[in-house]
């Protein structure tokens, strides 16, 4: 079975370009990317157990408000977003857009906690933080070791990032362990974080699941399609699912970075023998198709379908 890579970040080096700690990680990430599509970040230190522990609290909190209170959730700049529940089905999502801008959380907090919940706000921005600094420092060392470092500006400032908070009902109230179907996400890059319920799987090549043990310090890496479409399938977008198998209330944070309009691969990753793939994808648009098609497009539909050349 391919192995998962765990790549350990506590040396606050790992952070600053050119150190030994940079350049030793970014090997191991982009090897690991290259060959699941994904990796685990251990980031210690970061939040406390006790405000991890007090803000998957306050997720229970967010998830019990009414129905009619969630759907109203809604973001419409940069791109549509809000509250997603399908069918009687195990997995519910509440998503902030433009998550990064603290004014953007603050407008949540206020739809759900009109006189305010401090701890519910500071610990998102801070979670929201953690995740971007890691997102930023994943992506410039991907750039830098394919030598695209030149388009690396271009690329952050044209980066959006959502943040989406799931939740996963007992297996035994909704009849069903399926947490989430196999699918790989359509942005370009994620970064996932778990409460103590294991559930997230990673496909594995050798047609195998590998379970990732919800550590508190464990941030989960995944390259998308669109990261698959800009390195030319260099880097595969990382196919998951979700699995419940304890009879207890599951819950996670994403941040899905996505490039705002088109995303091209660079002229580095083409050659002779590395044809292009794919045209220009505008990845929002690829979102919304997806979503809006996903029961007649089918659990086989990629993005080389939608794009491909
Ligand atoms: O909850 C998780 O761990 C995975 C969530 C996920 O894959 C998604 O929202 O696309
Ligand atoms: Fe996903």
């Amino acid at each position: 079975m391919a192995k998962l890579a765990i790549v350990d970040f506590s040396n606050e080096d790992c952070f600053k370009p050119g150190t030994s700690s940079w350049l030793s990680i970014r090997e191991d990430i982009c090897h690991a990317l290259d060959k699941l599509g994904c990796f685990v970040a251990i980031l210690p230190d970061k939040i406390s157990l006790e405000l991890r522990s007090t803000f998957f609290d306050t997720l229970a909190e967010l998830f019990d408000f009414p129905t009619e209170k969630k759907v109203k959730s809604f973001y419409e700049k940069p791109y549509p977003t809000g509250y997603i529940k399908v069918g009687n089905a195990a997995y519910e999502s509440l998503g902030i857009a433009g998550a990064t801008d603290p004014e953007q959380t603050q407008i949540f907090e206020h739809h759900f906690w009109p006189n305010g919940h401090n701890v519910f706000r500071e610990t998102a921005d801070l979670y929201t933080k953690v995740m971007e600094e890691l997102h930023h420092a994943v992506t410039r060392m991907v750039f830098e070791n394919y030598g695209v470092e030149e388009y690396l500006d271009d690329h952050l400032e044209s980066t959006t990032h959502m943040c989406r908070f799931n939740k996963y009902s007992e297996p035994e109230k909704t009849g069903t362990n399926l947490g989430l179907p196999v699918h790989t996400d359509s942005n370009f890059s994620t970064i996932l974080y778990q409460n103590h319920v294991k559930g997230l799987e990673i496909y594995s090549k050798d047609d195998e699941w590998i379970c990732i043990d919800p550590l508190p310090s464990s941030f989960i890496f995944l390259a998308g399609d669109g990261f698959q479409v800009w390195s030319n399938d260099k880097i595969r977008a990382c196919k998951h699912r979700v699995i419940l198998s304890e009879n207890v209330v599951r819950h996670s944070i994403g941040l899905f970075s996505f490039r705002v309009g088109e995303t091209h691969t660079p002229k580095e990753f083409i050659d002779e023998d590395h044809p292009l793939q794919y045209k220009p994808l505008n990845n929002w648009e690829y979102t919304q198709y997806v979503k809006k098609n996903a029961s007649s497009l089918g659990p086989d539909y990629t993005v080389k379908a939608y794009c491909g050349v």
